[in-house]
């Protein structure tokens, strides 16, 4: 249990901030290089495509930057504290690994630095990354407490592989030891794991669970990346469509995440995604079918054209439900693309085109869910803010780098 930090201490970490602002990215960087270089067992559990482009170091120097900020106000730091804590434990971070990091992290701080790097400076920042380990290590290990006798890597089986779009594939995955599988809140995802053989290395990614919990599989739904370099997110999303067929094996850990719906609630909600966000929101949808809940649903969703929408089948029997509106955008319809038969409104998703008894927006239960590029996601929060909607109740699922 780390030691509070002194009033002292919390002055120094917090007029500091600016330093690591501006120095932040070469700091970072200098850490996930000398922890890699000293650790190559960790290569597996970072996405390289990350540490490639730049990302992972960037998000570490943003996220210490918010620590260094409020770190006499760490509420403030609630949600993004949450989310990073469950991309940790499906990517079965341990106790132990939080002094080497912290090691390699200040190190880096005080090289970086230089003689600016007192010692009282080094003395609180050290003190600092002691509280912040001991938040993520205690809220991680409820969260394992949680999954019971599942931590770590399981073998899953491709049971099935069936194509959604032209660009979407859904993969069955049934667990090879044939033991029941946990429930999952939908809108929660897995971390997978292969091998690659031209790195030498595992490299995990996290996919949303794509169908209800329940059943005695579990279902992702995964893009296919084309028509820009092949990176290595595209490298994992390739070799499933393409290497990997119905027999084989890959490894999941347990399903965790902090964007879900409560399924026994009765409120509204409105789940608005652009492209392969379809994914948890098709898992919520199948989900509230499943529990016959009486709750009013609109599904709002935005893709190219009918050829890279997925999920058709289902969102037209879900729709038989007087439950649920579905509410459809094709950016470049094709010219077989019938407006009010295939789609409702050409072009990206645009909220003003729903009418309100769509958005639920002036009901002040509804509970917004959005998945689909940043942007989108951002623009969807603003236009419902500034029409009076509280940000507590606009969800956004941020897939990014969290760890
Ligand atoms: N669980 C998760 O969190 C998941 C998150 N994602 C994220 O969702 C994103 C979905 O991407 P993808 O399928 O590649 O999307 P696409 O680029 O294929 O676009 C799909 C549709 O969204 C529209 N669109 C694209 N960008 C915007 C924007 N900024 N604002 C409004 N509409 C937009 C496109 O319009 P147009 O044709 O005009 O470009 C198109 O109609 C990915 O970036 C991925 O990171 C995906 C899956 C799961």
């Amino acid at each position: 249990m780390a030691t509070p930090l002194t009033p002292a201490q919390i002055a120094i970490v917090k007029a500091t901030a600016p330093a690591l602002k501006e120095h932040g990215e070469t700091i970072t960087s200098l850490f996930y290089r000398n922890l890699l270089d000293a650790n190559p067992g960790l290569r597996n559990v970072f996405n390289e495509a990350n540490q490639i482009g730049g990302a992972q170091p960037r998000a570490l120097a943003g996220a210490v930057f918010a620590y260094a900020t409020y770190v006499d106000d760490l509420a403030k730091l609630g949600a993004a504290v949450e989310r990073i804590a469950h991309k940790h434990v499906s990517l079965n971070v341990q106790p132990e690994h939080y002094p080497i990091v912290g090691k390699f992290l200040l190190e880096a701080v005080a090289t970086v630095l230089g003689d600016a790097c007192t010692p009282d400076i080094a003395d609180a920042w050290t003190a600092a990354y002691a509280c912040l380990a001991d938040i993520f290590i205690n809220r991680e290990q409820q969260l394992y407490v949680a999954f019971e006798n599942w931590t770590g890597w399981r073998r899953f089986k491709i049971q099935k592989k069936v194509s959604e779009s032209r660009e979407i594939t859904s993969f069955y995955l049934a667990p090879e030891d044939g033991i029941a599988l946990p429930k999952y809140l939908p809108g929660q995802y897995i971390s997978l794991q292969l091998y690659i053989p031209q790195l030498g290395l595992r490299q995990p990614r996290q996919y949303s669970l794509s169908d209800a919990p329940g059943n005695d599989y579990y279902r992702i739904s995964v893009k296919r990346e084309t028509g820009k370099q092949i990176d290595m997110q595209g490298l994992i999303s390739n070799m499933l469509h393409d290497e990997l067929n119905e027999g084989d094996v890959i490894e999941l850990t347990h399903p965790t995440g902090e964007f879900f719906v409560p399924i026994e609630e009765e409120t509204p909600i409105v789940l608005i995604s652009a492209g392969v966000g379809i994914t948890p929101m098709i898992s919520i949808l199948n989900s509230t079918i499943a529990a016959a809940s009486s709750r009013r649903v609109s599904f709002i969703h935005g893709a190219h054209c009918s050829e890279f929408r997925a999920f058709t089948d289902t969102l037209k029997h879900a729709s038989d439900n007087p439950n649920i509106q579905t509410v459809t955008f094709l950016s470049m319809p094709n010219d077989n693309d019938v407006e009010g038969v295939d789609y409702d409104f050409e072009g990206r998703v645009n909220l003003d085109k729903i009418s309100p008894d769509r958005l639920f927006n002036n009901e002040p239960t509804t509970h917004y869910y959005v998945c689909g590029p940043t942007s989108f996601m951002t623009d969807v929060r603003q236009y419902l803010c500034e029409r009076g909607v509280s940000q507590d109740r606009v969800h956004l699922e941020i897939f990014g780098v969290g760890n």
